[in-house]
């Protein structure tokens, strides 16, 4: 009978198997020594996982404490990628601004979900391609415009109308998150959706649900073979994050159908899937390759929107509504703004922010001290390039800690204080916010909804204030514990209490 252990290899083949072997073994050890020495420095990790098993919770918190040993720039072997770090803002400012740094990753964001990428995720051609049609889209439909800020007002005032509970304490989270992503739904869809449909309500929770437990700097983003084979035994984390992305599938393909279904290429287009659609029918008329302009992709961006667009914004209202109820004498000092700028019978407009500075430098004193988005969505050297007087071989992964910047007391004085006064000039007239303070990141990659964020923050907060005194009940203790997936969230957030002002 034939025995495995009985099967002997003819002693040629087998010197040249060995050979083989060996060869590639001291080819794979000289590139490795000779990439690890091209690198920036930084801590030794484990064999295969490097330092990942030593990540925590509140990574953005490590990566500054290992700035304080290796540097503001080094390297950390992640899984399968070397990853380096950029952790104070000369250098975080030459990145930014370098082309040769503007790519993402080769694998998708959640590597085993689907092949299918969004702008977000794409590098290159593509990607440019991609953030051009989609800003051109949204800008005819109303970003930026008057139009949205007109919309985003009459949401408003819908969502003001839910915390009118005569001084019932109130789920701020879940009366807000609604709210905020129907202005994302209208540049999107078209409409926004009533706060009881029972599919927005799912919608909303799967987004919530899949950016608390997502990281950017995480297992799933570095090791992306064991993130396929969890994905294939559904296990871990890995099962609700799939359910959660594709509950967000489904409320998005849904709209597409829809949108599909009713599509007319003589109507005017309203809102971004119209517009996708419309640039469809285009190439399919003029004979262009459909290329990477898919269903797949559209609804792929308009998740990317959605859930960059509703998360973010959420969580920075989330921590406002805290330092407001933490410093009465802020909130009275915005009060005070509103009384001179706008009076109580008005509703805001976006432009009363250049009369209001106090209130501006609120907004940016929340953004920098929680660092809402800590770290940014990984970055890859599309070549060989530099970092300040770093190499980064191509194809190093890049990660901008926001987090390290944000609380370097060479640039802020007591960066641990909560200090709104800290942006306004001597005179009190102006709110300025310096070149280090990128809550949107910066330079050809940076948040294409920056504008659209500030219109809604500024919004909510001066409607709010307006017209409620906003507290807690007396005794409760306001805790700025955070809980980080995405983007950073209060770990614990309190009810609070309306109360309506009367003039
Ligand atoms: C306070 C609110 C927001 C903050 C703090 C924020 C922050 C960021 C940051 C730091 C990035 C990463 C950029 C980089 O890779 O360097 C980003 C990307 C992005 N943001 Fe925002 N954002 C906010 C609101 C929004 C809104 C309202 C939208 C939707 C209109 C949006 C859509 C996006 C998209 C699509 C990307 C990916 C861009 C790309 O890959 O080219 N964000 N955002």
């Amino acid at each position: 009978m034939f025995s495995l252990f009985s099967f002997q290899l003819p002693q040629p083949l087998l010197n040249v198997l060995i050979g083989v072997v060996l060869f590639w073994l001291v080819k794979y050890l000289f590139y490795t020594i000779k990439r690890i020495r091209s690198l920036p420095p930084g801590p030794w990790g484990l064999p295969i996982v490097g330092y990942l098993p030593f990540l925590k919770d509140h990574v953005y918190l490590q990566f500054d404490q290992l700035s304080k040993k290796y540097g503001p720039v080094y390297c950390l072997k992640l899984g399968d990628f070397d990853v380096v770090l950029v952790c104070d803002w000369p250098h975080l400012k030459d990145a930014t601004s370098n082309d040769a740094l503007l790519a993402r990753p080769y694998e998708t964001l959640i590597p085993g979900g689907g092949d299918n990428r969004g702008f977000s995720e794409m590098s290159g051609e593509p990607w440019r391609q991609h953030k051009r049609l989609s800003l051109h889209i949204l800008r005819n439909v109303g970003l930026g415009k008057s139009k949205i800020e007109t919309l985003i007002k009459e949401e408003i005032d819908q969502f003001l109308a839910t915390l009118d509970t005569g001084g019932e304490p109130v789920d701020f989270s879940e009366k807000i998150y609604p709210s905020i992503s129907n202005n994302i739904s209208i540049l999107l869809f078209g409409h926004k959706y009533d706060y009881n449909d029972p599919a927005k309500i799912a919608m909303d929770r799967a987004q919530m649900g899949f950016t608390s437990l997502f990281k950017f700097a995480g297992v799933l983003a570095f090791l992306p073979w064991l993130t396929k084979v969890f994905f294939l035994l559904g296990k871990f984390d890995v099962q609700f994050i799939q359910k959660n992305a594709q509950a967000i599938e489904k409320f998005i393909q849904d709209e597409v159908d829809r949108h599909r279904e009713n599509y007319n290429e003589n109507h005017e287009v309203v809102d971004y899937i119209d517009g996708y659609l419309e640039e469809r029918k285009r190439r399919e008329k003029q004979n262009i390759p459909e290329d990477t302009f898919t269903l797949d992709t559209a609804k792929r961006n308009a998740g990317a929107f959605f859930g960059a667009g509703s998360e973010t914004v959420h969580s920075t209202m989330e921590w406002a509504i805290l330092y407001l109820v933490k410093y009465p004498e802020y909130q009275d000092k915005i009060r005070s703004e509103i009384a001179d700028v706008i009076g109580f019978e008005n509703r805001p407009d976006f432009a009363d922010r250049a009369r209001m500075p106090f209130t501006m430098a609120f907004i940016h004193e929340v953004q920098r001290i929680e660092s809402i988005i800590a770290n940014n969505l990984l970055r890859r050297a599309s070549e060989d390039t530099k970092i300040g007087n770093h190499f980064i071989p191509k194809d190093t992964l890049v990660m901008f800690n926001f987090w390290s910047v944000n609380h370097d007391p060479k640039l802020w004085v007591n960066p641990d204080k909560f200090d709104p006064t800290r942006y306004l000039t001597e005179d009190g007239t102006k709110a300025v916010k310096p070149p280090y303070l990128i809550p949107f990141s910066a330079g050809k990659r940076n948040c294409p909804g920056e504008g659209l964020a500030y219109v809604e923050l500024f919004l909510y907060l001066v409607c709010m204030v307006q017209r409620y005194r906003i507290k807690v009940e007396p005794g409760t203790e306001i805790s700025f514990e955070a809980v980080f997936g995405i983007s950073r969230r209060p770990a614990n957030l309190p009810l609070f209490i309306f109360e309506k002002i009367t003039q």
